[in-house]
C-alpha cells in the first residue's frame, strides 16, 4: 500500500513539473528559443556561387567530375584607341637643337678653339684638320675646309671671337649648302597620293623613321597611309602598325615572308581608294647581294607606279655609324634613285659633320634628321640651325 501511495506522488510531481515547463514555454509574450544556426560563410561573389569546378557529385562514381559550371562570358570592353594630334614639323629643328650638344662640343667648340689661337701654324692646321675628320666631315670636304679657312684667316689677320665666328659659320653653310631643295614632295597628284619609299638597312632606324614621318605629316594636316612592305620582319609590321594605330593611319601589311611589291601596291591602291595625300612604304633593306636588293627596290617601285608616282626615295642613315653606313648607303644609292637621306641619332653622335660628307658622297641632301627617340622627335633638316647648334648659339 505503501509503494503504491509512492507511485501516485511520483507520478502527481512529473505531473507539475511537466504543467509548469509548458507554462514556460508556451506563456504570453514569452518566445522559444531559437533554433542554433550553422555559422553563415561569407558571401561568395556572384560566378562563384555555382558549384565549384571539377566537383565530385552526390551519389556519382568518386572519379566523375561534374563539367564546370557555364559563367557568362562578359565581353571585354571595347578599347577605342585614343588618336593622338601630333604638333606640325615646322619649328622642330630649333626645339631639339640641343640634342646636338655632343657634335657641338667635338666639332664646333674644338673648331672655335683652335681658330681663336694667337698664332695658327702648321700643327694648329694639322689640329683642325684632325677635329674635322674625327667628326666624319670627310676627307677631301676637309680639305677644302681647311683651305678656305686658311686664305680667309690670312685676309683677316688678327682676329675677334666674333670675326672667327663668323668665318666657321660662313665655311660649315658653304660645306653644307643650304641652296640644296631639301623640301619634301609629299604634294598629291590630283586624285593620286604622293608616295614616299624608305630605304635603309635595317636598325637604321629605318621603321621608326617611318612611323615618325606619318606622324609628321599628320601633323602638318595630311592624310597618310602606311606601306608594310618590310615582309621579311614581322616585327617591323607591328611597329609600323602600332605607329599608325596611334595617329589614324591606315597601315597596309602582308603575310610574313609575302612579297614586298604587292604590301607596295595595295597600299599605293588603298591611299587612292581613300583620297589619301601620302602613302609611305616602308621597305626591307637586306643588304645580303646587291642585284638581289636592285631587283627587290626595283620591283616595288615598278609596281607602285602602276598606279601612282615614285616622289620620294628617302634612303635612311644612322649617323652614329661613320664610314660603315656611308658604304651601305652607297650600295643603296647605286640600286634607286635616292632623292633625300634621313640622317638619324644625330643627337647620339660627336659625329655631326656626317651631314657634310653624305650629302658630298651621295649628292642628294639631308633632308631629315632624327633627334632623338620621342615620337615628335624628327625634323625637317634646317642647315643654319645646325650650324648655329654646333657653334653653340
Ligand atoms: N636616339 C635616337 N634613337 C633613334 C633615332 N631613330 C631611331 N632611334 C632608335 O633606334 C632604335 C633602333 O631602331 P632600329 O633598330 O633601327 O629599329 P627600326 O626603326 O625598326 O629599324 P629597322 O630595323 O630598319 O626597321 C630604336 O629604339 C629607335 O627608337 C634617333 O634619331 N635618335
Amino acid at each position: 500500500m505503501e509503494s503504491y501511495l509512492g507511485i501516485v506522488v511520483i507520478v502527481v510531481v512529473v505531473a507539475l513539473l511537466a504543467a509548469g515547463g509548458l507554462f514556460l514555454l508556451f506563456r504570453p509574450g514569452g518566445r522559444a528559443a531559437p533554433p542554433m544556426e550553422p555559422p553563415k560563410a561569407p558571401p561568395l561573389p556572384e560566378e562563384e556561387r555555382e558549384a565549384p569546378s571539377g566537383s565530385t557529385a552526390v551519389g556519382e562514381e568518386a572519379t566523375t567530375t561534374v563539367p564546370p559550371p557555364t559563367v557568362p562570358v562578359q565581353a571585354p570592353p571595347v578599347v577605342v584607341p585614343e588618336i593622338e594630334i601630333p604638333p606640325p614639323s615646322a619649328g622642330r629643328m630649333v626645339r631639339l637643337r640641343a640634342r646636338l650638344a655632343r657634335s657641338q662640343n667635338a666639332l664646333g667648340r674644338g673648331l672655335l678653339d683652335l681658330l681663336s689661337r694667337d698664332r695658327l701654324d702648321d700643327d694648329v692646321w694639322d689640329e683642325i684638320e684632325e677635329v674635322l675628320i674625327t667628326a666624319d666631315v670627310g676627307v677631301s670636304p676637309t680639305r677644302s675646309m681647311v683651305e678656305d679657312l686658311r686664305t680667309q684667316v690670312k685676309v683677316l689677320g688678327s682676329r675677334t671671337p666674333e670675326e672667327v665666328r663668323a668665318l666657321l659659320r660662313k665655311e660649315l653653310l658653304t660645306q653644307i649648302n643650304p641652296d640644296m631643295d631639301r623640301t619634301l614632295h609629299t604634294t598629291p597628284h590630283g586624285e593620286r597620293p604622293a608616295v614616299v619609299l624608305v630605304v635603309g638597312v635595317n636598325g637604321t632606324g629605318k621603321t621608326t623613321t617611318t612611323g615618325k614621318l606619318a606622324r609628321a605629316l599628320i601633323g602638318d594636316g595630311k592624310k597618310v597611309v602606311l606601306g608594310a612592305a618590310d615582309t621579311f620582319r614581322a616585327a617591323a609590321a607591328d611597329q609600323l602598325q602600332t605607329w599608325g594605330e596611334r595617329v589614324g593611319a591606315d597601315v597596309v601589311r602582308g603575310p610574313e615572308g609575302g612579297d614586298p611589291a604587292s604590301v607596295a601596291f595595295d597600299a599605293t591602291a588603298r591611299g587612292i581608294e581613300e583620297k589619301a595625300d601620302v602613302v609611305i612604304v616602308d621597305t626591307a633593306g637586306r643588304l645580303h647581294t646587291k642585284t638581289g636588293l636592285m631587283d627587290e627596290l626595283g620591283k616595288v617601285k615598278r609596281v607602285i607606279e602602276k598606279k601612282a608616282t615614285v616622289d620620294e626615295v628617302l634612303l635612311v642613315l644612322d649617323a652614329t655609324t661613320g664610314q660603315n653606313g656611308m658604304r651601305q648607303a652607297q650600295v643603296f644609292a647605286e640600286v634607286v634613285d635616292v632623292t633625300g637621306i634621313a640622317l638619324t641619332k644625330l643627337d647620339g653622335t660627336a659625329k655631326g659633320g656626317i651631314v657634310i660628307s653624305v650629302q658630298r658622297e651621295l649628292g642628294v641632301p639631308v633632308k631629315l634628321v632624327g633627334l632623338g627617340e620621342g615620337p615628335d622627335d624628327l625634323a625637317p633638316f634646317d642647315p643654319e640651325v645646325f650650324v648655329d647648334a654646333l657653334l653653340g648659339e
